[in-house]
């Protein structure tokens, strides 16, 4: 069995590639980062060291590694002759990768079983995203039959892996939780062999659950920590005034999971209390910086303040700590994160009418927009 994945980073060497190992795929690493894929092609393991109660190390092999930037050929075939394609590469990059699934699909011989798909991206769909812009690719579009040789499932990945200290070379230290959704739908029946993934009716349970609590709830500790000075996740956590505000965001997004998915309310509030414990993990060294990373994404129609915002104030319910977190995440400045930049650009260019339509994709008309547009205005004082 053969696995190709797109994104040598962090989550793909420390959670994507190390459970395809483990289910016994042989696998293949694509990147665009030439320093990373030398050192792969150069090496026959690395490891992945897992931190917190249950620490361990794992060693991944049986692995090669090619540029998809200098050797797309290569990368084609590879994909053609595949039993899986995984990406871990950001939401934004699928259309960068799409072009070459979809030369792979056309060069795949149509007696092979279906290829697996699937985005291991925090987004809501992101596999659907991946596949609209395959189809696009393909001669015929949606009627293509080379879309008919692959499956795509949608799948909600788990697992905090910081950046790596520098000196680690290709071994990751990674949390030692993990949780790993795909949606069976897709498979009829006939699911990958993936013994540590499982696979559910209805991924939109999940991956909201994730969405809205891990990464909401970390994104509020970033954006609050860095607005403190913290250096890292865990001090952030620390700081009382922080941690009351990431527990409201979280007792918000709480209320619309238990409305909206009929989630126990004892079985979230566990949930979310796991992830507290999660964020401020001491075995482990993450920064504000990176979890806060691409604010503008962040705050996003679909994402994770806007997204749960959005639709508590559909139903009437509180969303005051959800807007206070996007005020915190609009003084995100960090010099290394393009898109602070760029958040600094259109809050000096754009009213906050404006920037609530064109940045968080709220219009006039929705019950959020008037409280969205008075943080964006009160934001403009701190900056
Ligand atoms: N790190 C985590 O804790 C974590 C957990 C769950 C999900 N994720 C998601 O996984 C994705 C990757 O996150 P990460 O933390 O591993 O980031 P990362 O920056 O460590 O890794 C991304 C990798 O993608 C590569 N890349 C960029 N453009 C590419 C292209 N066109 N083709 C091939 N490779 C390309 C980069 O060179 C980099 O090696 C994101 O969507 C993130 O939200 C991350
Ligand atoms: O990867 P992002 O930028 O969407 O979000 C940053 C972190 O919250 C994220 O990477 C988490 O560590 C991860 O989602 C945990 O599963």
């Amino acid at each position: 069995m053969k696995a190709v994945h797109f994104g040598a980073g962090n989550i793909g060497r420390g959670f994507v590639g190390l459970i395809l190992h483990d289910a016994g795929y042989e696998l293949v690493f694509a990147d665009v980062n030439a320093e990373l894929i030398d050192a792969l092609a150069a090496s026959t393991s690395y490891d992945v060291h897992a931190v917190g109660e249950n620490s361990s190390t794992r060693t991944v092999t049986d692995y090669r590694a090619l540029n998809s930037a200098s050797d797309e050929a290569g990368v084609i075939a590879e994909i053609a002759s595949a039993d899986i394609v995984t990406t871990a590469v950001g939401p934004n990059i699928l259309k960068f990768v799409a072009p070459v699934i979809a030369k792979a699909l056309e060069q795949r011989d149509a007696g092979l079983p279906p290829l697996t798909v699937m985005a291991c991206e925090n987004a809501i769909n992101a596999t659907d995203v991946l596949r609209g812009e395959v189809a696009t690719r393909l001669e015929g579009g949606e009627a293509a039959s080379a879309l008919s040789r692959a499956v795509f499932a949608n799948t909600a990945v788990d697992r905090i892996v910081p950046n790596q200290e520098p000196g680690a070379g290709l071994d990751v230290t990674v949390e030692d939780f993990f949780e790993w959704a795909i949606e069976a739908g897709p498979f009829g029946g006939n699911p990958p062999v993936i013994p540590d993934a499982h696979f559910v009716p209805d991924l939109a349970p999940y991956i909201e659950r994730k969405l809205f609590t891990v990464n909401t709830g970390h994104a509020t500790t970033a954006y609050y920590g860095y607005i403190e000075g913290a250096t890292t996740l865990a001090d952030a956590l620390s700081i009382p005034e922080v941690f009351l505000e990431v527990k409201a965001v979280l007792a918000e997004t709480k209320a619309l999971l238990v409305a909206k998915h009929e989630f126990d309310p004892a079985v979230q509030e566990a949930y979310l209390e796991k992830n507290l414990v999660r964020f401020a993990n001491p075995y482990l060294t993450d920064t504000p910086e990176r979890v806060g990373r691409q604010p503008l994404r962040k705050i996003s129609r679909h994402e994770r303040f806007i997204g749960p915002a959005a639709e508590l104030a559909e139903r009437g319910l509180p969303t005051a700590a959800l807007l206070r977190a996007v005020g915190a995440a609009l003084r995100f400045d960090a010099t290394s994160d393009p898109q602070s930049a760029e958040l600094a650009e259109l809050l000096g260019r754009l009213s906050p009418e404006e920037f609530a339509q064109q940045v968080s994709g709220i219009e006039p008309g929705h019950p959020l927009f008037a409280d969205l547009v008075g943080t964006i205005r009160s934001v403009d004082a701190f900056r």
